[in-house]
C-alpha cells in the first residue's frame, strides 16, 4: 500500500499535507498524533472514502475503490462511527467481512462460516456470537469489529484506535491478535494514543501532525524531542516507557 504525496482539504481545513507512507506485508505500523492530527482522515483516504485534493493512494497497485471491491483492505473504524442501535447480531457483523468472497447474491458458503467461527474464536467472542451488537460492552464491540476484519482475510488492515476505552486485558489480547496477523503476512496500520504500548505493538511508527513528522522505529518515534514536535511538550517518562515487568 502506498500513500503518495497525499493532501486532503475539507473546505478551509487542511487535514493532511503531502503525506507519503508505504506499508509492507508482515509489519505493523503505528499511527500516533494529537486529536485532529489527521489520523482518521488518512484511514478514510486509504479506504477511498475521502478523495485526496492531490496525491494518490494505491493498494496492491490499484486505486482504493477497486481494492475494496476485491476485499484487499479491511477497516475497523472508530467506535463512534458505528450505529450501535442497528439491529444486527455479532455473527452477522463478522459475516459482512465475507461479502467480498460471496459473489453477487451474498449467500454464505461453508468456507464463510468456517472463517467467521475462526475469527470469533481468535478474538474470544465465540460465546457472544448470537448477541445483538447493541448489547455488548465497548471492548467486546472492538473485538467483534476486529473479528470482521480477520474474517475478511484482507492483506491490508486499517485499525482506527482499537484500544480506545478498552481495559488492559483486552488491549493485550488485541495486541497479540494484531501481532499474529502481521506474522501471517498482513500489513497493518493502527492508530493509537497508547504510547507506552507502541514497542510491543509495532515494528515502525509514524508521528502525524497533518504531515508526517517522523517515521521510524517505535524507539525513534518515542524520543522526547520527537514527541515534543507532535504533542508540544515533552511527555512524562511514564507515558513513554512501559512499566517494568509489564508483559504486554
Ligand atoms: N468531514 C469533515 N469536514 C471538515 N473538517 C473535518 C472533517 N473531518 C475531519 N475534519 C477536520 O480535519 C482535521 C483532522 O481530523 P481527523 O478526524 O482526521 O483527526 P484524528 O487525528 O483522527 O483525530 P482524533 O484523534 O480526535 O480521532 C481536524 O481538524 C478535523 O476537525
Amino acid at each position: 500500500m502506498l500513500v503518495d504525496g497525499v493532501t486532503v482539504r475539507y473546505d478551509s481545513v487542511l487535514a493532511l499535507q503531502e503525506v507519503t507512507l508505504a506499508l509492507r506485508p508482515g509489519r505493523v505500523c503505528g499511527l500516533v498524533g494529537t486529536n485532529g492530527s489527521g489520523k482518521s482522515t488518512l484511514f478514510k483516504t486509504i479506504m477511498g472514502l475521502v478523495r485526496p485534493t492531490s496525491g494518490r493512494v494505491t493498494i496492491g497497485g490499484s486505486p482504493p475503490a477497486a481494492a475494496r471491491r476485491r476485499a484487499q483492505v479491511a477497516y475497523v473504524p472508530q467506535s463512534e462511527a458505528v450505529d450501535w442501535n442497528f439491529p444486527i447480531g455479532v455473527r452477522e457483523v463478522v459475516m459482512t467481512g465475507r461479502y467480498g468472497h460471496q459473489g453477487f447474491l451474498r449467500r454464505p458458503r461453508p468456507a464463510d462460516h468456517v472463517a467467521v467461527d475462526a475469527a470469533l474464536d481468535r478474538v474470544g467472542m465465540t460465546d457472544f456470537a448470537e448477541r445483538q451488537i447493541g448489547q455488548l460492552s465497548g471492548g467486546q464491540r472492538k473485538r467483534v469489529f476486529v473479528a470482521r476484519a480477520i474474517a475478511q482475510g484482507a492483506p491490508l488492515l486499517l485499525l482506527d484506535e482499537p484500544f480506545a476505552g478498552v481495559d488492559a486485558t483486552t488491549e493485550r489480547a488485541l495486541t497479540a491478535v494484531i501481532r499474529d496477523l502481521a506474522a501471517a503476512g498482513h500489513a497493518v496500520l493502527v492508530a493509537t494514543h497508547d504510547l507506552a504500548g507502541l514497542p510491543q505493538l509495532c515494528d515502525e511508527a509514524v508521528l502525524l501532525q497533518r504531515r508526517v513528522l517522523v517515521h521510524g522505529s517505535p524507539a525513534e518515534v518515542l524520543r522526547p524531542e520527537n514527541l515534543a514536535l507532535a504533542f508540544g511538550a515533552p511527555p512524562t517518562p511514564s507515558t513513554v516507557v512501559p512499566a517494568e515487568g509489564d508483559a504486554l
